[in-house]
């Protein structure tokens, strides 16, 4: 296996008989507190000699550097693409893979996530579904690069996020509008400070504390069952599956979707992974694939004890127990959020997005990924 562009790396390890895999690392030198290529050389590479196990290291060199590789490289190569980095690289190679003529027959190859970046959710979340106790930084990386050394992978859901704008986005772990995104966004200049910079971005935020006016609606999961797909069903232009449950903008939702009397929120986030961060369990029964969106929104009218005491009790996922009549959660299949004002970025697996109408609904089981069981 020779290099295909000037910054692949092989590194073949063949110690051991070889097996047939071929794994293709994509690794972000800039993910957290910037030490993925330490990482990979100090534990993932040993853990790969010592399984027998062959593969190829890409680094990047600039944000979509990936994203452009997966949108129009070969594949076939590859059995396995593993990113060691952080969830916001996982979002991009997952897009690109969406961008692709031959998308249904990419995402058959499973993807994996190894933790190097600063939020490293679903790296969290899937080692929280193997049901191995609560790690983080290297022992988090460890339990995932033995996942990939085991070889076993899940099916995935996902969800298909449109814009009014006409943007389409794929997302495997979340989509959000008011605090939870403002953390996330304005913490983004303490990612040298790794899983910290929430703590921080979380009291800053706190001060700062803003109102987001707009409509919420949505399907919930035990509605959604008994009910046809929505007439007029949104069409796909752009590739990947189409939403069978979404209709345009320009259309009412349908009417056995709820609509929220509310609408003034401090947050508003749809998760579908357990963990929001290494540190933050948002929905300790979340699975890969449950065919449900975990919607949370907050209305406002909360105070900022009340809401630090919320943020405090996610660490361990115990937020729901506090039973804040402001904080509501509904599993749902679908939503649509149309902001009354572009009132700060709304986020996608945790990368910014313009503040504009945002509708999406679960697809299930549409990728794989490596997982502990
Ligand atoms: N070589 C690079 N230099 C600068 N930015 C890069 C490079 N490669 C990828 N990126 C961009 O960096 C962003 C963040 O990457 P990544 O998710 O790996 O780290 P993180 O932000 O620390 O982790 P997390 O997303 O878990 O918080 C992504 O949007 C990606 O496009």
């Amino acid at each position: 296996m020779g290099p295909v562009c000037g910054q692949y790396l092989v590194l073949s390890a063949q110690l051991r008989a070889p097996r047939p895999d071929a794994w293709l690392h994509l690794l972000n030198p800039q993910s957290g507190t910037g030490c993925a290529l330490q990482l990979f050389h100090s534990i993932v590479q040993p853990m790969l000699v010592e399984a027998g196990m062959t593969f190829t290291l890409f680094v990047t060199e600039k944000p979509n550097h990936a994203r452009e590789l997966v949108r129009a490289g070969d594949l076939s190569q590859w059995d396995t693409m593993v990113v060691l980095a952080g969830d916001g690289l996982l979002y991009e190679v997952l897009n690109g893979l969406m961008e692709r003529q031959d998308w249904q027959a990419a995402l058959q190859k499973p993807l994996c996530t190894l933790p190097a970046g600063s939020g490293n959710a679903l790296a969290a979340s899937i080692n929280h579904y193997a049901g191995n106790t609560h790690v983080l930084k290297e022992k988090l990386l460890i339990n995932c690069t033995y996942f990939l050394c085991k070889g076993l992978h899940a099916p995935m859901d996902l969800v298909s996020l449109s814009t009014a704008s006409g943007k389409r986005l794929f997302s495997f772990l979340s989509f959000g509008w008011g605090f939870i995104s403002d953390v996330d966004i304005a913490s983004e200049k303490y990612r040298k400070l790794g899983n910290a910079r929430f703590t921080v971005g979380t009291v800053q935020q706190l001060a700062a504390l803003r109102v987001y006016k707009g409509r919420l609606a949505y399907l919930p999961v035990e509605t959604s069952s008994s009910v046809v797909p929505a007439p007029g069903a949104l069409r796909s232009s752009h590739g990947g599956p189409e939403d069978s449950l979404l209709v345009p903008f320009d259309q009412p939702v349908p009417s056995h979707w709820t609509i929220v009397p509310e609408e003034e929120f401090i947050l508003i986030f749809a998760i579908y992974q357990s963990h929001l961060g290494a540190d933050f369990t948002m929905v300790p029964k979340a699975k890969l694939h449950d065919s449900s969106i975990h919607l949370f929104y907050l209305k406002a009218g909360v105070s900022r004890l009340v809401l630090l005491k919320l943020f405090l009790a996610m660490e361990k996922g115990t937020h729901l127990e506090l039973t804040c009549p402001q904080l509501h959660y509904i599993p749902v299949r679908a939503f649509r959020l149309e902001p009354f004002a572009a009132t700060g970025l709304m986020t996608v697996d945790g990368e910014p997005l313009a503040c504009e109408p945002v509708q999406g609904q679960v697809h299930d089981q549409l990728c794989r990924i490596i997982s502990g069981s």
